[in-house]
C-alpha cells in the first residue's frame, strides 16, 4: 500500500499496529510516523527504524492516515489541535474506547486488539465525521492485513471494547491459570503454558471452521462420567459464565463512561 500511517500517541496500541502493518507488508517502517508526549515512547518507534516526529501537526502534515492513539479523554484534545492542518486526503482512525467527534473530518472509529501482532486481530470499525466508503475500504484494507475487521453501529463500539478489544487480557488471564492448573497437577510449567496456549488455539479455530456452536463442539469433548464433565463441574460451580459474561458487561460500561470523559 502506498499510504503513509502516522500515530498520535506512541503507546502500546499504537506499537502492537506498527510492528503489525510493518510484519504483514502493509507499509514500510520508514512510512510510520509517530509521536508522543512521553519521549520514550519515540525512542521504542525510534528502535524498529520507524520515525519519530516532534509533534502531532506534524504526523499528519508527513502521513496520509493518522491514527489517534491516546487515552479516550484526550482524543477530543488531540483532534481540536490536528483538525486545522488536515486535508481532504487524509484519513482520521481514532482507536480509542470512546467517542471522538469528528465533524468536518474523515474520521473512522476503530476498536482493534493486540494480537494484530500475530496478523489475527478481531476488530470492529464505524464510519465518522465525514468519512464515506473510501475510507472504509482503505481502513477495511488495512486491518485485513493483520486479522479480521467487521463493521458494526457506532452505539455497538463500547460492546466491542469490552469483548475484543479487552479480550486478549480475559484470554491471557485463562491461559495462564489452565497452566497453574497443570503445574499443580505435577506438569513442568513450560510445557504447561504450551498445552494451554494450543488448547485455546485449536479449540478457537474449531469454532471458526467447523461453524458449529461452541456448546456443540463441548460436548464432543464431554464423556459420560468421564473427566471433562468432572472439570467442567467445577466451572460452573465457580460461576465462570457469568463471570465471562460479568467482565464483557462491566469492560463495556467502562468503555461507555470513558467516551463521556472524552466528549
Ligand atoms: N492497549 C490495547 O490493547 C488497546 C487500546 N485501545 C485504545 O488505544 C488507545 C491507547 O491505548 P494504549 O496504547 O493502551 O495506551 P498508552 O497509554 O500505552 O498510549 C497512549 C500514549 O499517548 C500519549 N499521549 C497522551 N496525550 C497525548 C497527546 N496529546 N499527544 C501525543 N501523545 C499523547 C500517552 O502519554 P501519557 O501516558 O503521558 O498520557 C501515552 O504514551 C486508548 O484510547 C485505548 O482505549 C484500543 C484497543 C486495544
Ligand atoms: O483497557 C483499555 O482501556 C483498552 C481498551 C481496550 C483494550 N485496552
Amino acid at each position: 500500500m502506498d499510504k503513509r500511517i502516522g500515530f498520535i500517541g506512541a503507546g502500546q496500541m499504537a506499537e502492537a499496529l506498527a510492528r503489525a502493518f510493518i510484519a504483514q507488508g502493509v507499509c514500510r517502517a520508514d512510512q510510520i510516523f509517530a509521536t508522543d508526549v512521553v519521549g520514550e515512547r519515540k525512542e521504542v518507534f525510534r528502535s524498529f527504524n520507524t520515525k519519530p516526529v516532534d509533534s502531532n501537526a506534524e504526523v499528519v502534515k508527513s502521513a496520509d492516515v493518522i491514527f489517534i492513539a491516546v487515552k479516550p479523554q484526550y482524543v477530543s484534545v488531540v483532534l481540536r489541535e490536528v483538525r486545522p492542518h488536515l486535508e481532504d486526503r487524509h484519513t482520521v482512525v481514532s482507536i480509542a474506547a470512546g467517542d471522538a467527534a469528528g465533524d468536518g473530518v474523515r474520521l473512522v472509529r476503530v476498536m482493534p486488539n493486540t494480537p494484530c501482532l500475530v496478523g489475527e486481530t478481531a476488530a470492529a470499525m464505524c464510519l465518522g465525521g465525514k468519512a464515506d466508503d473510501s475510507d472504509a475500504d482503505l481502513v477495511r484494507r488495512l486491518f485485513e492485513a493483520v486479522g479480521k475487521i467487521y463493521r458494526v453501529d457506532e452505539k455497538l463500539l463500547s460492546a466491542v471494547t469490552g469483548l475484543s478489544g479487552s479480550g486478549p487480557a480475559y484470554v491471557f488471564v485463562m491461559i495462564e491459570a489452565l497452566a497453574d492448573g497443570g503445574v499443580r497437577a505435577g506438569l513442568p510449567r513450560d510445557i504447561a503454558q504450551q498445552l494451554a496456549a494450543q488448547t485455546v488455539l485449536g479449540s478457537a479455530k474449531m469454532v471458526l471452521e467447523t461453524g458449529k456452536h461452541p456448546g456443540a463442539l463441548k460436548d464432543m469433548v464431554t464423556s459420560p462420567a468421564g473427566t471433562t464433565i468432572a472439570g467442567v463441574h467445577e466451572l460452573e460451580k465457580a460461576g465462570v459464565r457469568a463471570a465471562f459474561i460479568n467482565a464483557v458487561y462491566s469492560a463495556t460500561q467502562r468503555a461507555d463512561e470513558l467516551a463521556k470523559l472524552g466528549a
